[in-house]
């Protein structure tokens, strides 16, 4: 498999568009490793599909150079590039049987006999279609027929990478968790190199090693799904990953305390910088603990109403003007002149969305 190397990658969907400055991907300067599963997750419109199809191929960049490992495939075509691909809706051939149908990339490719067997055999067992092996592809449902376009796209091992646009979108919500364990084992035992398009965190997050946040045609943080949950480098990664997402309170700096809503935060790497920009705080809600009025460091603020998810309880409030959630324990009692403080630890300080580091400069 190889490593693909994205250099300074700009992408307009027209001259048009491009004179307008409208690029649907705005620059893209970044290394999928040899043998990683990464996720390209962000809402609809920030540009993961159109990444992808510069990846395969589908797409040439108007600007900036792709890489596979050493070899420059700017200008190939999807065949040239060598991947396979997984798109939403299956891509199969009716008329085949479902075995024959894993079998096709492989004979195309004059795989020997034995090994074909051996091969669409194995494939069958980890999408569970072993009996209906000899039905035609033409008669199966929808998710059926998708789980063959996986196992296509699964069967080959030449290929530089597997490519994948939200695979299990037609998939049965209860299949979708068993697919994505087989997806993640198969990349365990053959370590592909694999980029998975999806808007779902639960999906990237539990199929990816390294998840690619996209924020309107920029990547905005690459990551383990604890490094976007415990340093969101940009307030968008924050707000997008959890649930709810991580409070982002507009705050001012004086020395080394956040100002919010009047009252002063320590910031735990004393952070002292001067900026005339936007500053944040960013704190999760995991992170924010509901005290009685009157204790150390603890802010007042008003709730608005708490909401029950099971095991624990979303509490929503405002300090100040600013809306605040809060997550207790599903028993944990809510006071009535509540206040809240925040875990040091935990505190994020952002100016213009980007992180502040310990140094002081941004991310
Ligand atoms: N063929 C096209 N012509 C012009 N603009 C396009 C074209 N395809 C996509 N775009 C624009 O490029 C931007 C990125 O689109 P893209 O489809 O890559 O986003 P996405 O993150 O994959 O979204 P979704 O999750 O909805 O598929 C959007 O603003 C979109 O409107």
């Amino acid at each position: 498999m190889a490593r693909i190397r994205l250099d300074h990658i700009r992408h307009a969907y027209s001259a048009e568009l491009a004179k307008a400055g409208t690029y649907a991907l705005r620059e893209i300067d970044h290394v999928f490793e040899d043998g990683g599963a990464y996720a390209l997750l962000g809402p609809s419109g920030c540009g993961k599909t159109t990444l992808l199809n510069i990846i395969s191929g589908l797409l040439t960049p108007s600007e900036g150079h792709l890489y596979f490992d050493r070899t420059d495939v700017t200008m190939l075509t999807p065949e040239q590039r060598n991947i396979a691909q997984v798109f939403q809706f299956p891509v199969i051939y009716d008329t085949m049987t479902v075995a024959e149908n894993l079998a096709f990339p492989l004979k195309n490719r004059k795989v020997p006999a034995g090994e074909v067997k051996r091969r669409v055999a194995d494939m069958l067992a980890r999408i569970g279609l072993e009996e209906k092996a000899n039905r035609k592809a033409r008669g199966l449902t929808a998710d059926e027929k998708q789980k063959i376009s996986l196992g296509r796209g699964l069967v080959r091992s030449d290929v530089n990478a597997i490519l994948f646009d939200e695979p299990l979108t037609v998939i049965d919500p209860h299949m979708k968790w068993q697919l994505r364990s087989e997806l993640k084992q198969l990349h365990r035992e053959f370590a592909m190199t694999m980029v998975y398009v999806t808007h779902d965190q639960t999906e990237a997050l539990t199929f990816a090693d390294k998840v690619v946040v996209m924020y309107d045609g920029e990547v905005v943080q690459i990551g383990t799904p604890e490094e976007l949950f415990e340093r969101p480098q940009h307030t968008f990664v924050g707000y997008f990953i959890g649930s709810p997402g991580m409070n982002v309170l507009p705050c001012t700096v004086d020395g080394s305390d956040a100002i919010v809503s009047g009252e002063r935060i320590a910031l735990p790497n004393g952070a002292g910088f001067k900026r005339t920009g936007k500053t944040e705080l960013g704190i999760r809600p995991e992170f924010v603990t509901l005290v009685e009025r009157g204790g150390p460091n603890a802010m007042p603020v008003t709730i608005d109403k708490v909401e029950d998810i099971g095991s624990e309880r979303i509490v929503r409030a405002r300090l100040g003007d600013h809306p605040l959630s809060a997550i207790i324990e599903e028993g944990a009692s809510v006071p009535s002149q509540a206040a809240v403080t925040f875990a040091p630890h935990a505190l994020n300080l952002y100016a213009d969305s980007r992180l502040v580091d310990r140094s002081g400069g941004t991310a």
